[in-house]
């Protein structure tokens, strides 16, 4: 697949159940370690990581109309509302041209979650939660040193409670779906990374798996 005409009409396939796209939701807390992994999971597995966050920062700097409402809602720690952040993600899924996608995250609230599904009618594969104490968090977002607005000890306990009150709850939901695959992000980068490799490399064997069984 190469041009975005060809994008839009997989994505509408997708819509009407047809052809499928992957994707994993990347979770877990503000400094557990998603962005990390997710740049070794694209090396080796071929995803395209859309970092939600990412996407609302290059948003505030292209000039958007919706840059100093985006702007104001990370230096509190809220989150931005679904429809500018689903927009995000699809222009950015549709001009990739990939199949597989790692979204890094998002949903982080329940209208994350139930628009995104509503929009695109996209079901993830699985939910990679990232399991890490807010001590380990907070060690670690006042070390990263990207010159974020976020990144200061008054901003990052707003995150921790939105984290506790709006986001584990999307967490718990696909847990009850058996959706949730918990990785101990506690541990250093490459043992972080160790574990996600097992989680993956099933993931890879199950799609050639059906590859075979198709054909
Ligand atoms: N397992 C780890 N151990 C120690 N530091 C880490 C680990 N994973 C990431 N970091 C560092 O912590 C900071 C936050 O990581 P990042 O991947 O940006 O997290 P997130 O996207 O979840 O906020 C970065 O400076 C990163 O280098
Ligand atoms: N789905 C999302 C993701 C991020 N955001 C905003 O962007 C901020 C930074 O998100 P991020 O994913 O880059 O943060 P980290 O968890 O990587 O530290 C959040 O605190 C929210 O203000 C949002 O509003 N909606
Ligand atoms: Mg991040």
């Amino acid at each position: 697949m190469g041009s975005a005409t060809e994008a839009t009409k997989d994505i509408s396939e997708n819509l009407l159940g047809h052809k499928k796209v992957t994707v994993v939701f990347v979770l877990g807390g503000p400094g557990s370690g998603k962005g990390t992994q997710c740049a070794n999971i694209v090396e080796h597995y071929g995803f395209t990581h859309l970092s939600a966050g990412d996407l609302l920062r290059a948003e505030i700097k292209s000039g958007s109309e919706n840059g100093t409402m985006i702007q104001n809602m990370i230096k509190e720690g809220k989150i931005v509302p679904s429809e500018v952040t689903i927009k995000l993600l699809q222009t950015a899924i549709l001009e990739s041209g990939n199949d597989k996608f790692l979204i890094d995250g998002f949903p982080r609230n329940e209208e994350n979650r139930a628009a995104f599904e509503r929009v695109t009618g996209i079901v993830p594969e699985f939910v990679l939660f990232f399991d890490c104490s807010e001590e380990e968090m907070e060690r670690r977002l006042l070390g990263r040193n990207q010159g974020r607005v976020d990144d200061n000890i008054e901003t990052i306990k707003k995150r921790f409670k939105v984290f506790v009150e709006s986001s584990l709850p999307v967490v718990e939901h696909y847990e009850s779906l058996g959706k949730v695959k918990r990785i101990d992000a506690a541990k250093p980068i490459p043992e972080v990374f160790e574990d996600i490799k097992v989680i993956f490399s099933s993931l890879a064997s199950k799609v050639m798996k059906l590859v075979i069984i198709s054909s």
